[in-house]
């Protein structure tokens, strides 16, 4: 986003097992931080004509590039390596009392939930910002620090937000707008959580109740947008003045459902109804993300107000404040 505040990286996966039966070959290639998406057809002569002009490879060039196509390659990124990456510095940010956010985007089967939440041992980055946040805490030595720490689980689910750590509430819950603090879910459950283990088990409890179902390209599809939030509270108090002071701060994971296409996914009815708003939602992010894009360059020019639709979607008129 040429913004300093943001940061946009890439991963990409091993082919699949339908890729492979379907004899897919790999596109995609990583040098550094850039990316390179090869044309498919690049090595057919009968296209050759079609071709002329247009590049055979293009590039694309992110914060960072994570090759994690071949587990045996040496180069392959692991959930640890993403983790120290951005986990780490997400959790000093936190600790300085900014709030932060990280979403996973991307087509269905393309990763998202691995890289955000992990499978089994292949814990991912949600996951393992959890249990360094408790490690640093434990590891707290200033006795005037003392530390709160509250998680809320929320999923969108055809523009309906649903609180995850309340299934009972099946209700829709309200997004409303606080004059000074800004967007806010109405009735959100947020439980107080003193290890990780703690977490652990209320991620597992919730993530069953996920609207997940399964469509053509993925067996286990997120159907829905989730966002994990902790909230961390910081209280000092200062012995000589017996003061109490408060820093808070967000972080915010977001497993954004799949941006497919619904004709490649066999969707109808339902899978299809949602689908529409999934795209709804995710191109409303696109837009979101392009004003702010513009805001910043705009800004550098001095120019003060650039309309950035959160409201187009109940998703983002909630995540973008996170
Ligand atoms: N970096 C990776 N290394 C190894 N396997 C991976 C990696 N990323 C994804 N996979 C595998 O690919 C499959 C699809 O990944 P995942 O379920 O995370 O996709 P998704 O983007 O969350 O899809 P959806 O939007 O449909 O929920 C899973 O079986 C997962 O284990």
């Amino acid at each position: 986003m040429g913004d300093e505040n943001i940061k946009v990286v890439v991963r990409c996966r091993p082919l699949n097992s339908r890729e492979i039966a379907r004899g897919a070959n790999r596109l995609i290639s990583m040098v550094g931080n850039q990316t390179f998406i090869t044309r498919p057809d690049v090595n057919d002569p009968g296209n050759a004509n079609k071709r002329d002009g247009i590049e055979d490879v293009k590039s694309f060039t992110f914060d960072k590039s994570y090759w994690s196509f071949d587990k045996n390659d040496p180069n392959y990124a692991t959930q640890a390596m993403l983790y120290n990456d951005l986990g780490e510095e997400f959790l000093d940010y936190a600790f300085e009392g900014y709030n932060t956010c990280i979403f996973a985007y991307g087509q269905t089967s393309a990763g998202k939930s691995y890289s955000m939440m992990g499978y089994g041992e292949d814990k991912g980055i949600m996951p393992l910002t959890c249990c360094e946040l408790f490690n640093r805490i434990n590891n707290n030595k200033d006795l005037e620090l003392t530390y709160q720490v509250q998680v809320s689980y929320i999923e969108i689910y055809n523009e309906r937000v649903r609180d995850l750590l309340n299934p009972k509430n099946k209700g829709n819950l309200k997004v409303r707008e606080h004059p000074a603090l800004g967007p806010y879910v109405e009735d959100l459950s947020k439980l107080i959580v003193n290890s990780f283990i703690d977490i652990e088990k209320l991620m597992d409890e919730s993530n069953k109740v996920r609207t997940v179902a399964a469509t053509n390209m993925n067996e286990t599809s997120g159907r829905s947008h989730a966002v994990f939030t902790l909230l961390v509270t910081q209280k000092r108090h200062d012995t000589q003045t017996n003061m109490d002071t408060e820093k808070v701060s967000r972080i915010s994971f977001v497993d954004l459902a799949g941006s497919e296409r619904a004709n490649l996914t066999g969707a109808t009815g339902t899978r299809l109804k949602e689908g529409v708003n999934i795209n709804k939602s995710l191109t409303t992010f696109g837009k979101v993300i392009a004003s702010l894009a513009e805001f910043s360059v705009d800004k550098k020019k001095g120019k003060k107000e650039v309309f950035v639709p959160y409201r187009d979607s109940v998703c983002y008129f909630h995540l973008i404040y996170c």
